[in-house]
């Protein structure tokens, strides 16, 4: 007895020494590349700085003035390099894409994939069959459902205006970039603008401020990603319990619900979308018409796919998680930027000035105009032409690269970038800020000043990174870009936009999940052109 006691505790002691030379081993993997690494912690390695400080990527760019362009960090054990080098960037997010196709794979232990968290082969399978969704093509077709959304916030607007007070102009924008990515990438017309307890608005709102990260269960798996399968199951068994209570047993007893995640809570009810648009199917060719196309009941097994994109399927589950995806991607994003240009240009007279004599040039009909050369609301083709609007949104995207932190690639085989031997699964993390704010990419103008003209000179190409680079680039770029161009135009043609008294004090930016300001404070005055 005595003897098996012994044994065992020699095994324990043998396997918790085996643990801990690895973790060395692990910490050792940037001062072998003789890589410069801020001080760290065992166990934790850089995770705890980063917990402390306001947002990851506001202390990379703390760190990027001590260590440089290129450094290391350790997220728990996972070896991540740090890159404010556009070319050691443009050689990864572009060169070598095919070595670096996918991001943290935080969410590889995930049930579903979609096109944000898949990578490889799956991740292609998924981008192929959503490329299509935004041509220009389709972008043409789409402008009248973006002005129709469009048209409901003015109409919301003009209450503010008449009552001459100041409000917060980015509850709106949340409410219309729902209605537009929903109507125009699922034909469902949701109306968050007239009815904002929508719940799908709600659970999306919330997954925002969820503020997941500061969660001990994530943080948990952040240094533990050994347990992140485990770990990820049992809570989707939870949720699915739960799910199923609410859905199947409480409606006839209660209106009372078990709480359940907000991310679960939309998988679980996105279903009906599809099932919906099956009922009743259109003749547009919108995002949900491209993912229904290639549905299919049969397991997908990515690596014995014979390459052939033709073959290419989505599994239903897979629809919904890119439904899931692609709601939280149209909506934030957009109306965040739109609410960052709002604020510089209550900043900023002459800039705002300069965008409105532009707007003012445009071939648009008013009202009492029935000329047939002129359109009443502008449309992709009015809105691609306007050189100062361009100038001005790629100015809000530089001071506000507002999802900086996808912009990171996980090596997915052994390579060798700039002479240095970069190992499978660790991770390149573009630090966008110090990027966007280097004097030698931006200048002579100082980039801390908001200055639009500057994006008149060529720059380097990985300067000016908001979209992301290479093929794995934001899919929704030129889409967000002619929704928000759409908008200004509308509403700069109508209204000028003053400060609030509020619009300083109220703003306060936040980075968790992306950054965000939590209102902008404004007053809208009729023009009289
Ligand atoms: C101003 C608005 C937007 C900004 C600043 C933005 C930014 C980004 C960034 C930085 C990435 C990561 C790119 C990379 O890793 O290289 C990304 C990816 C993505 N974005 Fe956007 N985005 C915006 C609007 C949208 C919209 C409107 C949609 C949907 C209609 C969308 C859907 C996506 C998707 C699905 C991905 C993942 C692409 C992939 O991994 O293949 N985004 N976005």
């Amino acid at each position: 007895m005595l003897s098996l006691s012994i044994i065992l505790l020699l095994i324990c002691i043998g396997l918790i020494t085996y643990y801990f030379l690895q973790l060395r081993q692990h910490y050792q993997y940037f001062s072998r590349l003789h890589i410069p690494t801020p001080p760290f912690h065992f166990f934790f390695g850089h995770l705890k700085t980063l917990w402390n400080s306001t947002s990851f990527p506001r202390q990379f760019e703390t760190w990027t003035k001590e260590y440089g362009k290129i450094y290391g960090v350790y997220q728990g054990t996972v070896p991540t390099f740090v890159v404010s080098d556009p070319d050691f960037l443009q050689e990864v997010f572009v060169k070598q894409f095919a070595a670096f196709s996918g991001r943290t794979n935080f969410f590889a232990s995930a049930k579903i994939q979609n096109v944000f968290t898949s990578s490889d082969a799956t991740w292609r399978r998924h981008r192929h069959v959503i490329n299509p969704t935004f041509s220009a093509a389709k972008l043409k077709l789409m402008s009248p459902l973006i002005n129709g959304c469009i048209t409901n916030v003015m109409e919301k607007l003009v209450d503010h205006v008449t009552s001459d007070s100041e409000f917060n102009i980015y509850t709106y924008y949340k409410r219309m970039t729902m209605d537009v990515i929903c109507r125009c990438a699922f034909g469902l017309d949701t109306d968050v603008q007239s009815n904002p307890n929508n719940m799908y608005f709600k659970k999306v709102e919330e997954l925002f401020g969820a503020r997941i990260r500061s969660t001990i269960f994530f943080k948990l798996l952040q240094v533990v990603p050994q347990v992140r399968t485990t770990i990820v199951k049992i809570f989707d068994s939870i949720n699915n319990v739960r799910a199923f209570i609410n859905i199947r047993l409480l409606p006839s007893v209660s209106k009372k619900q078990l709480h359940e995640r907000p991310d679960m809570w939309l998988h679980n009810r996105l279903h009906s979308v599809i099932e919906q648009r099956q009922q009743t199917p259109t003749s547009r060719v919108d995002l949900l018409q491209l993912m229904l196309q290639v549905i299919t009941n049969e397991q997908i097994n990515d690596v014995v796919q014979d390459g052939s994109k033709t073959n290419y399927r989505l599994t239903r589950e897979e629809i919904v998680s890119n439904i899931f995806i692609f709601m939280l991607a149209g909506y934030e994003t957009t109306s965040t930027t739109l609410a960052f240009a709002t604020y510089e240009l209550a900043r900023h007279p002459e800039v705002h000035r300069k965008l409105q004599a532009e707007i003012d040039q445009l071939p648009l009909a008013t009202d009492d105009m029935s000329d047939d050369d002129m359109k009443k609301y502008p449309d992709y083709d009015i809105v691609a032409q306007m050189p100062y609007m361009d100038l001005f949104v790629s100015e809000v995207l530089r001071m506000y690269p507002i999802a900086n932190q996808a912009i990171q690639r996980r090596a997915s085989e052994d390579t060798i970038v700039q002479g240095i031997k970069i190992e499978k699964g660790t991770l390149v993390y573009a630090d966008v800020y110090s990027i966007h704010y280097d004097q030698e990419l931006w200048g002579p103008e100082d980039p801390k000043i908001f200055f639009p003209e500057r994006h008149e000179t060529k720059r380097h190409p990985m300067a000016y990174l908001p979209f992301g680079a290479g093929p794995r680039h934001c899919i929704g770029m030129r889409f967000a870009l002619i929704e928000m161009k759409i908008l200004l135009v509308r509403l700069l043609l109508e209204y000028s936009i003053l400060p609030g008294e509020h619009l300083h004090n109220k703003l306060n930016i936040h980075e968790q999940p992306a950054l965000a300001p939590e209102a902008v404070w404004v007053k809208l005055v009729k023009r009289s052109v």
